[in-house]
């Protein structure tokens, strides 16, 4: 393969890759036109998806193949369990979010979907499959967020942009992309095809979710 293994599975993953970055769900938040409706039903969903994105997260600590590749993922997680999760606890409180939808909400199709992907993946897949799947759910958010023009006055708003769109953020997409594009170098082709079925439902799986929050 002479291009990138990632712009190899990004390509294949049109038209939903397109459709998860320049989703309406991220122009209203942008604009300020989202109603806290739909903000609250996404961070609410969305932070069930966190708490099987963290547990992605120390399944490639686990798989990873060298100590260099443990320690940048466990750097992402120390993100995921501060940063971010102050975010969700402040917004909640912002938004009226009551005790029960904190945590253990019903959950939409959209997030059991999701989640059953990423439970799947963590027990059953290899290094280069849990990359896959953490790549898609990352890269995508840094490509919607920096397409923002203008900081919104909503914190709600604003600082879930900002969590996706800060030089940091941006260098842990490059990482986990060159990680998989060395990971999948390794692949026979049948690994490739593996990853690359991960790489098309994560996809799909990120526009299901917003549009589970948007009509
Ligand atoms: C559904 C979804 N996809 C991705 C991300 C970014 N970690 C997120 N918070 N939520």
């Amino acid at each position: 393969m002479s291009e990138n293994f990632t712009d190899w599975l990004r390509e294949r993953s049109e038209p939903d890759w397109t459709a998860v970055v320049e989703h309406p769900f991220t122009d209203a938040l942008f604009d300020g036109s989202m109603p806290d409706e739909y903000m609250s039903s996404y961070l609410v969903q969305d932070y069930q998806f966190v708490d099987d994105f963290l547990a992605l997260l120390g399944a490639a600590v686990a798989k990873a193949d060298r100590y260099a590749s443990r320690l940048k993922l466990a750097g992402s997680i120390a993100v995921v369990t501060s940063e971010e999760n102050t975010y969700f606890q402040r917004s909640f409180e912002a938004l009226g979010i009551v005790e029960s939808d904190r945590v253990d909400p019903e959950l939409d199709p959209a997030t059991v979907a999701f989640r059953d992907l990423m439970r799947d993946t963590r027990d059953n897949g290899g290094y280069a499959e849990i990359l896959a799947v953490l790549t898609v759910a990352e890269w995508t958010y840094l490509e919607w967020a920096v397409r923002a023009p203008a900081k919104p006055d909503n914190f709600v708003h604003a600082e879930w942009i900002e969590l996706h769109a800060n030089p940091d953020f941006q260098e842990w997409v490059t990482w986990l992309r060159s990680e998989l594009d060395r990971v999948g170098a390794e692949l026979d082709e049948r690994e490739r095809a593996r990853c690359l079925r991960l790489f098309q439902q994560a996809t799909k799986c990120e526009v299901d979710f917003f549009n589970a929050h948007w009509d």
